[in-house]
């Protein structure tokens, strides 16, 4: 019997509630069951509020809500929180005290705080000051203020992107781990995108900081748009997401509740509820500053890359089409330079004559002087390629990726294919990542579909795992172990090939 406990992460709300239903703690378990999670709620503040106004504000005293979090904790420690309408000092104190006094057996959740202070409606929420919120800055792992929000926490006045980084700085060096400032007017773009900016502490991608660029939506229904921001950011994180991917997954949720919004009452109407993001028109644009800009589509492949072995040397390479592989990559990690250059020219030569798809790993320039059928590279090899040398000498390019938010990249280049990895624990390659799983591939998967790029898994595939890899519609499979560890080459791939033909995929 498996134990649904552990499949349905807890995820924490510390805000307050919404008489009508559309921000706080309602807009944050809509959330956490939109991302099937369990949501729990810590009650700061009790508003009479509907769509037109808030009538009435009762703060419950800071014993109430120690007493709430403390009697989860016993029994529901969460994986993630969010922290959203806090009313008075006393209430910040007694949660910075709580989260300073985590216990040590406890393992420690994500913590995102979205620093509410006015309603939509313009009326005021918090008597907070500037001063007291930033206790709570170092004890969370990001904070996601609008631009309204930023400039209080700041005191620098945010209107545009340059500003904006200016005070998400400032707030990283009073000691915040992560500024996401929200619905920044991004000129530089265009006037309809509207930029949330995301500066972490450390950079990601060798980054300062991430844009997530997205189209505006015209509507007056957005009220709970920061809340549902927030809670699914807490959501996401929760089922163990890399924060980046939380970030875009929750751009998107909330993009499309913007679009569904249906109005509801007779003022601003919430956001609208859905399931976790699945149709790529949701998603955002990610920009990172060290990026290549896109080129036109790269070619596609003559076939699809079906059972595609990786291997790094021509005698491997030789052995393999002469098995009959079709599709393979040659990826040599350390050989003196002219080494590398012979095996490459001759790999490319033989594979041309076996009408094989041979991709070179990395050495993109080696590549494009002996005319090889595909490039592979990773994310890190996108920041110092020269792609419109690349595209120019129609080369196929593949592209490895390792969440949601590094395949949005990789789209943006219309690749020939785009890897998805590592899906299992691999003992071939040191990963910064974690193993993604089949439940991400089929999500990938589905969501890359209607693009009609292969996709191509990689990472701790075997024999005994293949069929179910190749039963989430994935297009190719990259293997290095299961066949340059084999006892038995081409018995290894005959039974490869047998597992592949035998999985039904729908
Ligand atoms: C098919 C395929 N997928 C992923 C990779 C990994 O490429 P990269 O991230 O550039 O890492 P290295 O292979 O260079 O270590 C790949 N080679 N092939
Ligand atoms: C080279 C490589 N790239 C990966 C990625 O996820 O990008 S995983 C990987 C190693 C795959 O080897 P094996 O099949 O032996 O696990
Ligand atoms: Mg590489």
């Amino acid at each position: 019997m498996t134990d649904a406990r552990s499949e349905q992460p807890v995820v924490w709300t510390i805000a307050g509630s919404d008489s009508g239903g559309g921000a706080g703690i309602q807009a944050d378990l809509h959330t956490a069951r939109s991302f099937d999670c369990h949501g729990c709620s810590v009650i700061t503040t009790v508003t009479a509020q509907n769509s037109v106004a808030v009538t009435g504000l009762y703060e419950l005293s800071d014993q109430a809500v120690s007493q709430q979090l403390n009697c989860l904790l016993k029994d529901m420690p969460p994986a993630a929180i969010k922290i959203g309408l806090l009313s008075n000092s006393e209430q910040l104190d007694a949660i910075v005290e709580f989260l300073k006094a985590w216990p040590k057996n406890v393992e420690k959740p994500f913590v995102v705080w979205d620093p509410v202070m006015i309603t939509t409606q313009n009326d005021p929420l918090s008597t907070l000051t500037q001063k007291q919120s930033h206790r709570l800055l170092t004890l969370v792992d990001l904070i996601t203020p609008n631009t309204d929000e930023v400039s209080w926490l700041s005191g620098i006045r945010v209107s545009d992107k340059e500003n904006a980084l200016t005070a998400a700085s400032k707030l990283v060096n009073l000691g915040a781990n992560g500024v996401l400032i929200t619905g920044v007017e991004d000129e530089l773009h265009d006037n309809e995108a509207i930029a949330d900016i995301y500066v972490p502490k450390t950079p990601i991608y060798d980054q300062p900081y991430l844009t997530y660029l997205q189209t505006k939506v015209t509507t007056i229904h957005d009220h709970g748009t920061g809340c549902t921001l927030s809670s699914a950011i807490a959501a996401v994180s929760a089922h163990d997401y890399p924060l980046e991917d939380a970030l875009t997954l929750a751009n998107a949720y909330v993009h499309k509740g913007l679009l569904e919004a249906a109005g509801i009452g007779k003022g601003p109407g919430p956001v609208a509820h859905t399931r976790w993001p699945n149709n790529l028109k949701h998603f955002p644009n990610i920009r990172a500053t060290n990026l290549p800009a896109p080129t036109s589509a790269f070619p596609k492949l003559s076939k699809s890359p079906s059972l595609y072995p990786v291997v790094d040397s021509f005698e491997w390479v030789k052995h393999l089409l002469q098995l009959g592989i079709k599709t393979l990559q040659l990826r040599i990690k350390s050989a003196p330079t002219e080494a590398v250059e012979l095996a490459i020219k001759r790999s490319i030569e033989l594979a041309h004559s076996y009408q094989a798809q041979l991709f070179i790993n990395d050495h993109w320039q080696l590549a494009i002087k002996h005319g090889a059928y595909g490039v592979h590279l990773g994310q890190e090899d996108l920041q110092t390629v020269d792609l419109e040398a690349l595209r120019s000498s129609e080369v196929r390019l593949g592209i490895s990726t390792h969440s949601y938010t590094e395949v949005l990249i990789a789209l943006q280049y219309a690749p020939s294919y785009i890897a998805l990895g590592h899906i299992f624990t691999t003992q071939t390659k040191e990963m910064p990542s974690k193993p993604q799983g089949l439940e991400r591939l089929v999500r990938y998967v589905a969501l890359l579909k209607p693009t009609g790029i292969p996709t191509v898994a990689i990472g701790g595939i075997s024999k005994a795992r293949i069929a179910k890899v190749k039963q989430t519609g994935v297009n190719g499979i990259a293997l290095v172990s299961a066949i340059t560890k084999a006892a038995n080459t081409e018995a290894a791939i005959n039974e490869l090939h047998q597992e592949l033909e035998a999985a039904h995929v729908d």
